[in-house]
């Protein structure tokens, strides 16, 4: 169980002890930046030892890289430690605490941004990665009701959890939607936690469909195992631009991976597809040259096929 000190992650925590007695173990990531990192690592460990629950803490140093914004180095960061530390543990199932809420918060993040599906499919609730299985078994609660769990158990912030104080800053959109959205939603809309979370299931489901069809046409196009062998340029300009579209968000999707295991770096823009889908339109002769930045790299054009790296060639 990935515990951060906070009331969600504490709640998961009680919650798959009293469960699964003896069998849970706590891993906490310390962020080094933040001040008050020690006071949460602290929580866990007053969490943990009356019931006996293992702890392990990672230590991590989220500096972010230019280009890169802070949420993003801590949260892959943090998803490199709890792998590591996991792994460390002999443990294969990790969950995290997100609830209802948050799966709210990240679709109008989303929307926000004008994601596309993969974005509007939020977050799932189990996936494999790094080796683990990850679990997100509270996105079906809301999170007021994890903190009436809480209470009824006499636990309360400053005593039993501490309320991490840049969750109020609303300089950060995921706060302002949780301070002044939320609020009105629930007004409007009281069903929105199950209602949007059924769009972004559905959103899931057509996402996993272009997959399919991307992992049929990276294999037609000879997409290698090497991501940075992306498709033949013949055959994919035999594509309609969509179904273009859709290979090379996939093929570049699985590079970026491949090159960052943790997701910390930028992906392809659409307006970079864009881009590129016009220069595959024009590129109908021997000698004409395809080189452009996408993402955290470079798209060429290498003989018959389009290549992307991420390192001087
Ligand atoms: N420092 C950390 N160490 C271990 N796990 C963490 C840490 N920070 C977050 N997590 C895990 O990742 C999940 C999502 O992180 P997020 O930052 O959205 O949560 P949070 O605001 O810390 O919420 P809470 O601590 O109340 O669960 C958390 O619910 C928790 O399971």
């Amino acid at each position: 169980m990935a515990c951060s000190g906070g009331a969600d992650s504490t709640a998961l925590l009680l919650a798959c002890a009293e469960r699964w007695p003896g069998q849970v173990q706590a891993l906490h990531v310390h962020h080094g930046l933040q001040a008050a990192a020690d006071g949460f690592e602290a929580q866990v460990r007053a969490t943990c030892e009356p019931l006996n629950i293992p702890l392990h803490t990672w230590r991590v140093d989220a500096r972010h890289a230019p280009g890169q914004s802070p949420e993003d180095a801590a949260r892959g960061a943090r998803y490199a430690a709890l792998t590591e530390a996991a792994l460390m543990a002999g443990v294969r199932d990790v969950a995290l605490a997100q609830h209802a809420d948050d799966q709210v918060e990240t679709l109008l993040l989303a929307l926000s941004r004008g994601a596309g599906l993969p974005g509007l499919a939020s977050m799932p609730q189990a996936w494999e990665r790094g080796g683990l299985r990850w679990h997100r078994p509270l996105l079906d609660v809301p999170g007021a009701e994890l903190r009436v769990w809480l209470e009824a158990r006499g636990l309360r912030a400053g005593a039993g959890w501490v309320d991490d104080p840049s969750n109020a800053d609303e300089r950060y959109t995921r706060n302002r939607i949780r301070a002044r959205l939320l609020p009105v939603l629930d007004v409007v809309f009281p069903q929105f936690r199950a209602t949007f979370a059924r769009s972004a299931a559905h959103a899931a489901q057509a996402q996993r469909l272009l997959n399919e069809l991307a992992v049929q046409d990276a294999a037609a196009t000879g997409v290698g195992i090497d991501p940075g062998h992306g498709p033949r340029i013949a055959e994919l300009r035999a594509l309609s631009r969509d179904r273009q579209a859709n290979l090379l968000r996939h093929w570049l999707r699985q590079a970026h991976a491949m090159a960052d295991p943790h997701g910390g770096s930028a992906n392809a823009s659409s307006a970079q597809l864009e881009e590129l889908l016009d220069q595959v339109a024009a590129c109908a002769t021997r000698g004409h040259r395809i080189e452009l930045k996408v993402g955290a790299g470079r798209v060429e054009r290498r003989g018959d096929i389009l290549a992307w790296y991420n390192h001087p060639a």
